[in-house]
């Protein structure tokens, strides 16, 4: 079964230069066309409007500004997998491969 984020990474991926992608009519075309930098930029913005909404909501905001900044985020780091030929699944492996690994212990072991 697809997911979201398997369905977006597919349009996404439709949305390339190579692919035939159109900045005319397409958001995420014209930031792919734009290249690294400016997919970068837009991540930097978005986390940055994230962590501005989380004060936001701890002052007394609705919390669903909350998802609607982590929802742009979402969908900005996954043009940058798509950037780099990279797959939501193979996130989704790797947070997989973590499970029941303490991020204590495994600090840890990095140290050694
Ligand atoms: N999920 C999204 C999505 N989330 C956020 N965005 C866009 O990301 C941008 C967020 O940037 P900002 O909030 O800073 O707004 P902005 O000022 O318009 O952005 P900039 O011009 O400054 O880059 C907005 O233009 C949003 O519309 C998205 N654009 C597209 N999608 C998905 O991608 C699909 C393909 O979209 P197109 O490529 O545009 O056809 C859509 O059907 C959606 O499913």
């Amino acid at each position: 079964m697809s997911t979201i984020l398997d369905r977006l990474a597919e349009i996404i991926e439709s949305r390339k230069p190579a692919q035939g992608g159109d900045p005319a009519t397409s958001y995420t075309a014209k930031l792919l066309a734009k290249g690294d930098d400016a997919i970068l930029k837009k991540i930097g913005e978005e986390a940055t409007e994230t962590v501005m909404a989380a004060k936001d909501v701890r002052a007394g905001a609705d919390s669903g500004k909350v998802l609607y900044e982590v929802a742009d985020l979402w969908f900005h780091t996954l043009v940058l997998l798509a950037q780099f030929d990279l797959k939501p699944q193979q996130v989704l492996d790797e947070l997989a491969r973590r499970e029941g690994v303490s991020g204590l212990a495994e600090k840890a072991a990095r140290k050694e």
